[in-house]
């Protein structure tokens, strides 16, 4: 439920997805009822192959072929060209994958800065968000450094870091520590889960793992197409 009178960030009404898998039809998301409330953190849980990086496309509008209904923030999606998905995308969504996607040939703070830049705002003000949230994540060493010098923790943290950097309302997270050692990933997802809070954006989490899962505000859990 929001904790505000403000509309939830994303609702999704009988949201349906089938794939054709060599003339058989699959019918993975078979109904998806769910409403994520302003500042919420909500773990989407499932095993491997439930539907999780599916439901995060929907949401994402990051592809089309879905039936039933998407709003992002009040606005209804599902039937939008384009253009518009890219406007909602870039005003409202950020994302955070388990592999971190960071352009090669950047620095931390480039990597930051990029998307910020594409969204209009100016270098100076790009530059300095994304010094604080380096430093909020404890990389202020490693702010010049590109990914291939970041260990795969750190690398991750600046995947956050870029994921927030545009002020999200909504953050889209695929197993975000997923590819980490057990303690790196408890370490990460604590950091991403303070960050999120403080600065007040929701966030979509998709594990397979209980224990993560139960750190967020809410478990929803993904089976037979349908949340329990
Ligand atoms: N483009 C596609 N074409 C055909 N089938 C697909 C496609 N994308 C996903 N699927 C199928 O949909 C089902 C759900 O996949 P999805 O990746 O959403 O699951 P998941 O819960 O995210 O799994 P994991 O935890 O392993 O990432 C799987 O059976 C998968 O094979």
């Amino acid at each position: 439920m929001s904790k505000s009178s403000q509309p939830a960030v994303v609702e999704l009404k009988g949201l349906t997805r089938s794939f054709e898998q060599g003339g058989v039809r699959i019918d993975v998301l078979r109904g998806i009822d769910l409403s994520v409330g302003s500042g919420e953190i909500v773990a989407l849980l499932g095993p491997s192959g439930s539907g999780k990086s599916t439901m995060l496309q929907a949401v994402g509008l990051l592809e089309g072929g879905f039936g039933g209904r998407i709003a992002i923030a009040g606005e209804e999606a599902s039937q939008m060209p384009a253009d518009e998905r890219t406007r909602l995308r870039r005003n409202y969504l950020g994302f955070v994958y388990q592999f971190h996607h960071l352009l090669p040939d950047f620095n931390a703070t480039e990597n930051v800065v990029l998307p910020q830049l594409v969204k209009g705002t100016p270098r100076p003000d790009a530059e300095e968000r994304a010094r604080s949230l380096l430093t909020s994540l404890g990389l202020q060493e490693r702010m010049d450094h590109r990914p291939s010098q970041l260990s795969g923790g750190e690398q991750q943290r600046v995947a956050v870091a870029r994921a927030l950097a545009n002020r999200p309302h909504l953050v889209l997270a695929d197993e975000p520590t997923g590819n980490l050692d057990e303690a790196t990933s408890d370490r990460v997802l604590a950091q991403f889960l303070e960050l999120v809070r403080g600065e007040g954006s929701a966030a979509l989490v998709a594990t397979h793992n209980e224990r993560l899962a139960a750190k967020m505000d809410r478990v929803v859990r993904l089976h037979d197409g349908m949340l329990e």
